[in-house]
């Protein structure tokens, strides 16, 4: 097919190779379409932003990515091999670490030991964890990202939602993650813990990691992000680079683009006084609007904490 082509080849134009690439893909759970038609390079050291509404196909995107469902139609390829995951192992192996947004952390076990979960250091000959070495390494790891946790025995619940998403990002990173998917990892944060956890998904980006940053806020995507795609109702409504599109056009896009102006057209026919919805986001606009100064000034004061 022509459009799978032309995808493949204008990904594989660019000097940045794609590491994962998705053309074409399909998925349907019995008669539902969830996916139709998806493209989507993730290149290395590149934010590329995924976003979409309620239904728009996000989590099942990700699940493909992350090993947890296959696909039904296109190609996913991996470094250049196609490939189709049959277990989330396959895909950490791959070097794509998935951070969901309830972020599979013990509550009740200490950061480090989070940190080192299923990826326990132990000393020979008996097999006894190394408490000391995975303390010392969590410690360094986190410092490196720039995270202050005072306290590396604490329960990793006590930390603030940011500090969790902070501490499940460096954990990927640490281990060798190539490709990290966050799962809407601002949506149950307030504006300040917004900012600390959208600097840490520009720290892995600098270090060369290739982010794909799923939200349904196109203010937090527009921060941080290097390209955006919009899906809706399960295929790609919008896929562009942050050259091409201004934060208000992006918005706009988000909250309906086209099918809102035909809804302000038609309610101001039904009523006198015109009402502006174009662009509209509701509340959240306004939330978001603060973080935009947020991620700025959150050093000031905002650790994150609760
Ligand atoms: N396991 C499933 N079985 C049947 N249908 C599903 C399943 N998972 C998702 N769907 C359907 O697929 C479509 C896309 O859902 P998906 O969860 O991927 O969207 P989303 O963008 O992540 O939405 P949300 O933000 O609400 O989680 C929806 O119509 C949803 O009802």
């Amino acid at each position: 097919m022509t459009t799978t082509k032309s995808f493949a080849e204008a990904a594989a134009a660019g000097p940045n190779q794609p590491i994962v690439l998705l053309e074409d893909i399909g998925k349907s759970y019995g008669n539902i379409a969830a996916l139709r038609g998806v493209s989507l390079a993730v290149r290395q050291g590149e934010i590329t932003c995924v976003l979409g509404d309620n239904g728009a196909g996000k989590s099942t995107l990700i699940k493909i990515i992350a090993g947890l469902h296959d696909y039904t139609s296109g190609r996913m390829s991996v470094n250049g091999q196609e490939r189709h995951f049959s277990s989330p192992r396959e895909s950490l192996d791959s070097g794509i670490a998935t951070v969901y947004q309830d972020l599979a952390l013990a509550p009740l076990m200490s950061v480090w030991r989070n940190f080192f979960l299923g990826n326990e250091l132990t000393k020979r000959p008996f097999g006894l964890l190394d408490s000391a070495a995975m303390k010392r390494i969590a410690h360094e790891e986190l410092t490196k990202m720039g995270i202050s946790i005072p306290n590396l025995e604490q329960p990793v619940g006590k930390l603030s939602g940011g500090q969790r998403q902070c501490v499940a990002i460096a954990r990927a990173i640490h281990f060798g993650a190539k490709v990290l998917i966050l799962d809407e990892p601002t949506a149950a944060l307030g504006v300040n813990q917004s900012g600390v956890v959208l600097k840490y998904v520009v720290k892995a980006r600098d270090a060369g990691i290739g982010v794909v940053f799923i939200t349904h806020n196109p203010h937090h995507a527009y921060l941080v992000g290097n390209h955006f795609v919009v899906l809706k109702l399960g295929r790609v409504a919008l896929d562009t680079h942050r050259s091409e599109i201004t934060l208000e056009q992006l918005t706009t896009e988000m909250a309906g683009g086209s099918e809102l102006e035909a809804l302000s057209h038609e309610l101001r026919g039904a009523n006198p006084d015109p009402v502006a919805v174009s662009g509209a986001g509701g509340p959240a606009d306004g939330q978001a609007d603060e973080a935009v100064t947020s991620v700025d000034d959150q050093e000031k004061g905002d650790g994150g904490d609760e």
